[in-house]
């Protein structure tokens, strides 16, 4: 089963919100944000503490509805879909899930499947499920702890298990909020590199700005709330982007190898 068959279903659709505002407690978090996520590409979201990616991919998973605005994946408006529709659409790995459970990994990776269900959770309507799940635990590598009961994994591991209950989802979209957190550096490659592979459209939020020029096709970068630059990352991710947005002083040149941008810092700048 190639990963396109055990996610897509055979269309990458774009990704595109326009005018998103949110307002909370008399704040406004979200700005009049446009955002268009290529079908089949990886967009980076980026931007300081609290400038609101975690706002607005909620937003895009359809969790939180904005006050002005509107998202549209593949042309479909995201609010005009019913929750399993949606939920084979677009998923969210967020940056704190949490599972409390004490069932086994296999059985919570399972749980992706409810969209693919009967229409009460029976498994009827589902023949693929288990193959699904399967495959979805070999890709993160958790095959061999599939059996394991929850509680006893280790944060990375929950981390992966997490994307593979999503996988397992077979979404269209794939929202990471800071997937690499809790992972060690291999570990964190591997999981961008398997988020390119997949052929989804994702939109990831993350603040390691190497991984971004590394793994990333586009990037979004929110400031106080607002779209401050967006566009392919080897144009967007700049000297003057790292001063007016994180208040650091460094260069960004060209990886030797990788022929992607390179991020080096000096330090923090005297103005932010
Ligand atoms: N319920 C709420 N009421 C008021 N303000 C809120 C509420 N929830 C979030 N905020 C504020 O909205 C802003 C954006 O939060 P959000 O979590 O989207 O930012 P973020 O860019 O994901 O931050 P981080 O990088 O720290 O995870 C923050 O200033 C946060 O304090």
């Amino acid at each position: 089963m190639t990963h396109r068959k055990l996610c897509a279903h055979g269309e990458t659709p774009d990704v595109l919100a326009t005018g998103l505002t949110v307002r909370l407690s008399d704040r406004t978090i979200l700005d009049r944000v446009d955002l268009l996520a290529h079908g089949g590409r990886v967009t980076g979201l980026l931007g300081p503490n609290g400038s609101g990616k975690t706002t607005l991919l909620h937003v895009l998973a359809g969790l939180r509805t904005p006050d002005e605005g509107i998202v549209r994946v593949g042309g479909r408006v995201l609010t005009d879909l019913g929750h399993r529709a949606r939920a084979r659409t677009v998923a969210l790995v967020e940056q704190h899930a949490t599972t409390t459970s004490d069932l086994s990994v296999r059985h919570v990776v399972g749980l992706g499947r409810l969209p693919h269900c009967g229409r009460f959770g029976g498994s009827g309507n589902d023949p693929d499920g288990e193959a699904v799940v399967a495959r979805a635990l070999e890709l993160v590598g958790l095959a061999d702890l599939a059996d394991r009961g929850w509680g006893s994994l280790s944060g990375g591991e929950r981390q992966r298990a997490h994307l593979a209950r999503t996988l397992a989802q077979e979404p269209q979209v794939l929202l990471l909020d800071e997937p690499t957190n809790h992972l060690d550096l291999g570990q964190q490659l591997r999981f961008l590199c398997l988020a390119r592979e997949l052929g989804l459209t994702v939109v990831a939020a993350l603040h390691d700005l190497e991984l971004a020029a590394a793994y990333c096709d586009d990037v979004v970068v929110l400031r106080h709330g607002r779209v401050h630059a967006d566009g392919p990352v080897i144009t967007t991710l700049d000297a003057t982007l790292l001063q007016e947005v994180y208040g650091v002083v460094g260069t960004v040149s060209s990886h030797p190898r990788l022929l992607r941008p390179h991020v080096v810092w000096d330090g923090p700048s005297q103005e932010v």
